[in-house]
């Protein structure tokens, strides 16, 4: 990767106002495929998806010499320190981005942001849930939000009617991203947004959260199909120059690089927090993050701060059924395809889980019902170029290599549903990743247990993060005793009021459990009665593109006769 600490900026290709000032090389962007590169912050925010088909990654990681002296930095200014590490002044000038920040976490409701809590022995919970959606979602896009507001502001001024620059946000969603998302956006200027959502496989609270916005330049479209094709479908638009550059899109998915920085900020924050709560802890000391896994979006992050130089001594990948990660990290074969569990001919599973005939399986984590991650993209390309760099070329040869080696890879995933990597990429990925799955029978146990043994709810996601650190601690207690001190810190990804089926069928036998109220947070009360406002429509990428492009036009007519 590059090296330089600064280089001379150009004008990126999408209009931002940068000029000839100095930025470090972690402030260029670059895609995983090779094609695109030396782009500004803002080119990659506003463009999303890199116009090869690849994912944005910063060309060079900064190393956070100086990371410990953030230990006593509140969350937002500990976002301003590593956010500007990527962010050059010359395109948000330091108050400015101070602004974004403050304005992005004013909206949760913890005074810490995302505060750490000691469940028991070993192990910490990182709540992330205390934005306005009860989802860690709301860290990054609380901030996405904002900072497309702040960019269209620039864009826009002095400009009148078409002039104007309008964005179409188009995203997919299992739930979460939907609702944190359309909070982010809803009532924004020079922003549609279009949410699509599998119908029908989103939990009730999150489709109510969804569809109670009704801000006009929100757009819920209910997709008959599953989270992939809303996936694909969105990915599909992208790559359509027509409606790309008319409706300029805009990402909201983890696709958009801003939706992973605004997370490297909370893995150093918990560190920092468990450095205050456990005795004898020394900054240094390493520590294990487990994160519920669906799209690698989260626990990318987690890789970003472990580069950038926290101490990390591993990070463990929980998934549930749906297992693309775990197997890959088993035997190096990334495939789309389930290998146990599928579903035969009319959805009738192998091993008693719910498939349905695409091969997602349905689980009690429904927001991590995914065939495939599309972040996995970006650490592939880490990977591969860490391969690539043992040849002994340049650093140029190195990151052809790389992007090469990625749209390989992704060709063959596309054409033949997997692709295999080479053991040397296979045994880095283990050194800094480890990977457990968790089925829906040990989701229900660990809510059970740990409302047993501490009175704490867990949402089913976040439980199957617990059950993997418990696995984990336990197997490092085996192999070493010295090991067993290595904290464990589970990231608690929404609040469990989100899921109150699996949550209820955890504890319904509690005696003392009551849901309405140990749970549900005002917020959520007579949520469900409220209006809503949602359209069906095909899975179908064309037929989806059609109804964006006419919802666009009808804003764009209204807004402007008035
Ligand atoms: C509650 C919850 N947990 C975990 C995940 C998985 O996160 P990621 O897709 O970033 O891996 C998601 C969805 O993204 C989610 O909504
Ligand atoms: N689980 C997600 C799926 C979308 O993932 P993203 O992180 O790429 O936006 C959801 O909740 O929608």
């Amino acid at each position: 990767m590059a090296t330089s600490a600064t280089t001379n900026g150009t004008n990126g290709t999408n209009g931002s106002t940068e000029t000839s000032q100095t930025h470090t090389a972690s402030q260029r962007y670059m895609s995983t495929r090779g094609e695109d590169r030396d782009l500004s912050f803002e080119d990659v925010v506003l463009k999303g998806l890199a116009s090869d088909g690849g994912l944005y990654i910063p060309e060079h990681i900064p190393e956070a010499a100086q990371w410990q002296s953030w230990k006593d930095l509140s969350f937002p200014d500990l976002a301003f320190e590593v956010l500007s590490l990527y962010i050059s002044p010359s395109e948000i000038p330091a108050q400015d981005l101070k602004g974004i920040i403050n304005r992005s976490y004013s909206t949760f409701r913890a005074p810490e942001t995302t505060p750490l809590v000691h469940l028991k022995d070993n192990l910490y919970l990182l709540e992330l849930f205390h934005g306005p959606t009860f989802a860690f979602k709301d860290v990054a896009l609380q901030f996405l939000g904002n900072l497309f507001e702040y960019f269209l502001v620039r864009k826009n001024e002095g400009k009148t009617g078409r002039d104007r620059y309008h964005l179409s946000v188009v995203g997919a969603t299992s739930g979460d991203t939907g609702s944190a998302a359309i909070y982010g956006l809803r009532g924004k200027k020079d922003v549609s947004v279009f949410m699509l959502h599998p119908k029908g496989r989103v939990s009730p609270i999150q489709e109510a959260q969804m569809t109670t916005v009704l801000d006009k330049n929100v757009h819920n479209l209910a997709i008959t199909g599953n989270f992939d094709n809303c996936q694909d479908i969105v990915k599909a638009l992208f790559a359509d120059p027509d409606i790309n550059s008319t409706l300029k899109l805009g990402a909201v998915n983890s696709i958009n690089w801003a939706r992973i920085l605004a997370q490297i900020v909370y893995y150093f924050h918990s560190y920092f927090a468990l450095s205050k709560k456990l005795d004898g802890f020394k900054l240094g000391d390493k520590v294990r993050f487990v994160v519920p896994t669906g799209n690698f979006g989260d626990i990318l992050a987690g890789y970003f701060a472990h580069r950038m130089g926290l101490p990390v001594d591993k990070l463990v990948i929980a998934t549930n059924n749906n297992d693309i990660l775990t197997r890959f990290w088993e035997n190096g074969v990334y495939e789309k395809q389930a290998t146990h569990g599928k579903a035969a001919e009319g959805g009738l599973p192998e091993d008693g889980v719910k498939a349905h005939e695409d091969g997602v399986k349905e689980t009690l984590s429904p927001a991590m019902d995914i065939l495939v991650s599309s972040n996995f993209e970006r650490l592939l390309w880490f990977l591969a170029y860490h391969f690539a760099s043992s040849a002994g070329m340049d650093d140029e040869w190195n990151e052809k290599q790389a992007g090469q080696e990625v749209a390989q890879w992704l060709q063959q995933l596309k054409t033949e549903g997997r692709f295999k990597v080479y053991e040397d990429v296979l045994r880095t990925f283990r050194q800094t990743f480890d990977s457990k799955r968790v089925s829906d029978e040990e989701t229900l146990e660990t809510i059970q247990k740990l409302y047993k043994e501490v009175g704490y709810v867990l949402d089913p996601h976040t439980a199957v993060g617990v059950h993997a650190a418990v696995r984990s601690d336990a197997a490092l207690r085996e192999a070493d005793e010295k090991a067993a001190s290595i904290p464990h810190i589970s990231l608690s990804t929404a609040h469990p009021a989100k899921f109150s089926g699996a949550v209820t069928l955890a504890l319904e036998k509690e005696k003392d459990f009551n849901f309405e109220k140990q749970v549900l947070p005002q917020e959520f009360v007579g949520l469900d009665k409220k209006e809503k406002r949602v359209s069906e429509a095909p899975n179908d990428w064309k037929a989806v593109r059609e109804l964006v492009k006419k919802q666009v036009e009808e804003e764009l007519k209204a807004e402007y006769a008035s």
